[in-house]
Parts: C-alpha cells; sequence; structure tokens
C-alpha cells in the first residue's frame, strides 16, 4: 500500500468510504430483522447477544475515559457513561436496553446473567473493549465512529420492526429514540479529534484501520447470530435457545 497525506476533508471521505462499504447495515441478519423476516426468537436471540455489547459500552468508554489527559477531553466522553449507565437506577441506556429484553418476553435475570450469550458474541464485544483498552486515544475515539452511521439504521430498525412484527410496540423500542441525538454529538466530536489529531500517514492509516476493525466487531456479532439462530443454524451448547418461533 502506498498511503500520502490526506487533508481532513480527504480522511472524513476515505472514513465514509469505510462504512458505506462495511457497516452492520448491510449485513443479512439486520436486513431480516428489520424487513420482518425473522420469527420472535429470532429477535429475542438478537436482542439477548446485543445486551451485550450495551453492557460493555461503558466499561469501555471508562477505559478510555481513565487515560484522556484534558479536563476538557473527559468532559466530553463522560457524558457517553452518563447516557449509557444513567443517573440512578433505571435510567440511562443499559436501562432501557433491558425493556426491550422485557417487552420481547425476555427474563431479565436470564439476559443479564449472561447465560445464554453465544461465544462469538463475546469475542466480538470483548476484542472491542481490548482494543480501546490498549491501542492509542487516537484509535480508540476512531473506533467509535460507527456511530456515525447508527443513525440511519437505527431510524430504518425502529420503522421496519414496528411495521413487521406485532410482537413489537413503541415503547419495547424506546431504547433507540434519544440514540437519534445522542450518536450524532458523540460522532461529531470523535471525527472532529481525529480529523485534528491525526497528522501523519501513520496515524491516518491507524484511525482507518481503527473503524475498519470496529465495522468487523459489529458484522461478526452478526454472522454469529445468523450461524446460530438462521442457517445452517447450530446454536451452540449452552447458548439461548429459542422456545417461541411464531
Ligand atoms: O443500533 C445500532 O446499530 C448501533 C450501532 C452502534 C455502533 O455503530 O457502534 C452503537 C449503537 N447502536 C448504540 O446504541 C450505542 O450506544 C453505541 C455506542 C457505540 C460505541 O462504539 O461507543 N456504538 C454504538
Amino acid at each position: 500500500m502506498t498511503h500520502r497525506l490526506l487533508t481532513p476533508e480527504e480522511l472524513e471521505a476515505a472514513l465514509l468510504a469505510i462504512g458505506a462499504e462495511r457497516y452492520h447495515n448491510l449485513h443479512p441478519f439486520h436486513r431480516a430483522l428489520h424487513d420482518g423476516k425473522l420469527n420472535k426468537g429470532q429477535v429475542q436471540a438478537w436482542a439477548l447477544n446485543r445486551y451485550y455489547y450495551q453492557a460493555s459500552i461503558p466499561a469501555k468508554d471508562a477505559t478510555l475515559l481513565a487515560r484522556l489527559p484534558t479536563a476538557e477531553l473527559r468532559r466530553e466522553w463522560r457524558r457517553r457513561l452518563v447516557d449509557h449507565d444513567g443517573t440512578e437506577p433505571g435510567t440511562g441506556g443499559v436501562a432501557r436496553w433491558l425493556r426491550l429484553t422485557d417487552g420481547l418476553g425476555l427474563d431479565r435475570a436470564y439476559v443479564e446473567s449472561l447465560d445464554g450469550l453465544l461465544p462469538g458474541t463475546r469475542f466480538a464485544v470483548e476484542a472491542y473493549v481490548h482494543f480501546v483498552r490498549d491501542r492509542s486515544i487516537l484509535e480508540a475515539i476512531a473506533s467509535s465512529l460507527t456511530e456515525l452511521f447508527s443513525p440511519t439504521i437505527i431510524s430504518e430498525r425502529v420503522s421496519g420492526m414496528l411495521r413487521n412484527y406485532d410482537f413489537v410496540t413503541e415503547e419495547t423500542l424506546a431504547y433507540f429514540t434519544p440514540r437519534l441525538t445522542q450518536a450524532p454529538q458523540d460522532s461529531a466530536f470523535a471525527l472532529g479529534y481525529v480529523k485534528e489529531h491525526a497528522r501523519t500517514v501513520e496515524q491516518q492509516q491507524a484511525v482507518l484501520n481503527a473503524l475498519t476493525f470496529k465495522c468487523g466487531v459489529l458484522w461478526s456479532m452478526l454472522d454469529e447470530l445468523d450461524y446460530a439462530y438462521v442457517a445452517p443454524g447450530h446454536i451452540p451448547p449452552g447458548a439461548f435457545k429459542p422456545q417461541d418461533a411464531s
């Protein structure tokens, strides 16, 4: 690969091109989820596995927060912790995700126990947490940039699932409403940060690689769900076994 130094605008365009090619809105499992092609048990499997991603996001943000060098950066990043963990019990994104799993008829203690998780979900989520813990601050911030693309998929998901599943209500999907304003705020900051701080060819390549890596995390979580719950349908021993194929 030969690389030259990109302008900040070219770097942004290269990041957007990665999302256009690799973001998980393109995965067949998401298309099936949004188009109403899954049964209730398969939707439950998605929500149960995705719970681990949601629950791990504040832990990954906390590892980064601890390394940020200025109050200004920490103030910005700690908003994410508040968004996910809330300010008191029952508030914040993780609690709202549990309302989604409740609404789908899953037992809360079972979801929180992680007993039914696919092994591949665990590996993918942990790879993300470890990436943010171990890589440079620049790479860690860049790896959050999939959120540039999440408002589009969230809008598609909410309208598609409400239209296509009688077991899904607006209340069940309430998790997603605040994300439509939180994600653009978060990703605008992260994008501005990487455009300003990726000043060498190596740093720019590291930023692009971090986003590619993160797209792979999200993609592989859906590969695991597809393999276990759609086709060929080999559910790993001990993982969640849907009872409801309606
Ligand atoms: O619904 C989605 O497809 C989706 C995608 C992503 C993402 O692109 O990483 C996030 C979220 N949702 C989300 O709800 C969320 O809180 C979140 C945090 C992060 C992150 O990397 O820090 N990504 C995402």
